[in-house]
């Protein structure tokens, strides 16, 4: 396996651990440089895709003038007399005349020659039959390209399709988007020691991480089928190379928990030697989550996956997401680098000494501030369920009340924590 690092002497052949921010913006570079190929999709097929070039629009928006009232579109001076009616869908014959009207529906075209349009409820009949009263001063339609030109850019490539960007190049004309799709990741847990149901005891632990790391992957805007979440795998190295390379199959990015560091059944290094892989990230100088890394795979053919390993404990797993796996999901898919909001500190953090240190945090979104949270050993989960994100605190420096630092937030949704 290459290495792209020199040596600390120490242990001849492991490279130093990456400094945290390296450590994102390496992983996002490289999978950018991997990005999902760009497809055309059918526009009600993108939601949670992203688009792959810049959503311009096919006409002027809108594409005519455009009643935005039901009522009288009229020329001249009143009372008009009635010359016909004009529906939304319609295209409208000019008015000729001063002194005419047509009936004009909401959304329909503006004949050409109209002067103003009067409000249904704001009109009266004479008594022969001519429309009378008072249109209102301000415009009743909508001015060609008024929101939009034709070809203007609305929206950047990189931006992840919502239903607003849909409707949007729907209203432009768009049949398909050019789009990179959700990247498909599967999970692999390794671990004897792992139970998966009942209360655990005598030597053996619940697996914490088969169960929920997919649901924080699919908050990433990944893909994660039933059938690519798979173990807990033997602790042997053909049962890992086995299950490896069956995960790789379909998917863009295999996530692994435990097995990152050297035990005597820690098997995920041999086995990234064993499939040929090379590491973009091995380990990473954070507390916690130190051993994360990132591996790269390259086919005959060319085509690029990636393998994290996400360490065992609990916490650090999660770590291991936001630090790494997230980047590098923002970088296949064409997204820009996230970019991590500033918060005040409500109180006190300790540093970890040359060590990024990754602090539980409330986020109170209004008062800006991040209040640390309890429960945050990195074999626990208790913290984490009631936070919303790390609190970053740099190498060489510890938190105090009142300081502004970054804050990397969990993929939560809307209505999850407060
Ligand atoms: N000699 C050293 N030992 C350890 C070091 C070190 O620097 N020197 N670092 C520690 C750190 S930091 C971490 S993090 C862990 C990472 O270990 P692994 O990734 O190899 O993970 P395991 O050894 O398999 O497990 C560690 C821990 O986590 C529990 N675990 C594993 N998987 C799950 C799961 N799916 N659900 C719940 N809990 C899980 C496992 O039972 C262990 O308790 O290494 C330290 N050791
Ligand atoms: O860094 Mo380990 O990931 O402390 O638990």
């Amino acid at each position: 396996m290459s290495t792209e690092t020199e040596t600390t002497g120490a242990e001849v052949g492991t490279p130093p651990p990456a400094g945290w921010e390296e450590a994102r913006s390496r992983v996002y570079a490289v999978g950018l440089s991997a990005a999902l190929p760009a497809v055309a999709r059918p526009l009600a097929d993108t939601d949670g895709h992203t688009l792959a070039e810049p959503l311009t629009t096919r006409t002027d928006l809108p594409a005519f003038p455009t009643s935005s009232v039901d009522g009288w579109a009229v020329r001249g001076a009143g009372p008009w007399r009635v010359a016909g009616r004009v529906l939304a869908g319609q295209t409208a014959s000019p008015l000729d005349e001063d002194g005419s009207t047509v009936e004009i529906a909401t959304g329909a075209m503006v004949p050409a020659g109209t002067t103003a349009i009067l409000r249904i409820e704001e009109s009266t009949r004479t008594a022969d039959g001519r429309v009378a009263g008072t249109p209102r001063s301000q415009p009743e339609w909508r001015e060609p390209a008024e929101e939009a030109h034709l070809g203007e850019e609305l929206v950047p490539a990189g931006t992840p399709v919502d239903p607003a960007v849909i409707g949007l190049a729907a209203s432009c004309g768009h049949d398909t988007l050019r789009v990179r799709r959700p990247p498909r990741a599967a999970l692999l847990v390794f671990g004897d020691e792992l139970l998966t149901s009942g209360p655990p005891g005598a030597g053996r632990v619940r697996d914490a991480l088969g169960p929920s790391v997919p649901g924080w992957l699919r908050r990433y805007g990944c893909q994660v089928r039933g059938g690519d979440v798979v173990g807990p795998v033997a602790d042997t190295l053909p049962a890992h190379v086995a299950a490896l390379r069956g995960a790789l199959a379909n998917a863009d990015l295999v996530c692994t928990t435990g097995g990152t560091m050297h035990g005597p059944v820690d098997h995920l290094h041999p086995t990234l030697e064993a499939l040929g892989a090379d590491y973009v990230v091995n380990t990473v100088a954070v507390r916690p989550g130190f051993p994360m890394l990132l591996a790269r795979l390259v086919d005959g053919d060319g085509r690029v996956r990636f393998v994290a390993g996400l360490p065992g404990n609990p916490q650090s797993a999660v770590v291991a997401l936001v630090s790494l796996v997230a980047p590098l999901l923002a970088g296949l898919t064409g997204r820009p680098m996230p970019v991590l909001p500033q918060v005040t500190l409500a109180e006190p953090v300790p540093g970890r000494g040359d060590h990024t240190h990754l602090a539980l945090a409330r986020w109170d979104r209004v008062a800006g501030t991040a209040h640390p949270v309890r429960h945050v050993g990195s074999a626990m989960l208790r913290g984490l369920a009631g936070a919303d994100g790390f609190a970053v605190i740099r190498p060489g420096t510890s938190g105090a009340a009142g300081d502004r630092v970054p804050l990397v937030p969990l993929p939560l949704m809307p209505g999850e924590r407060s």
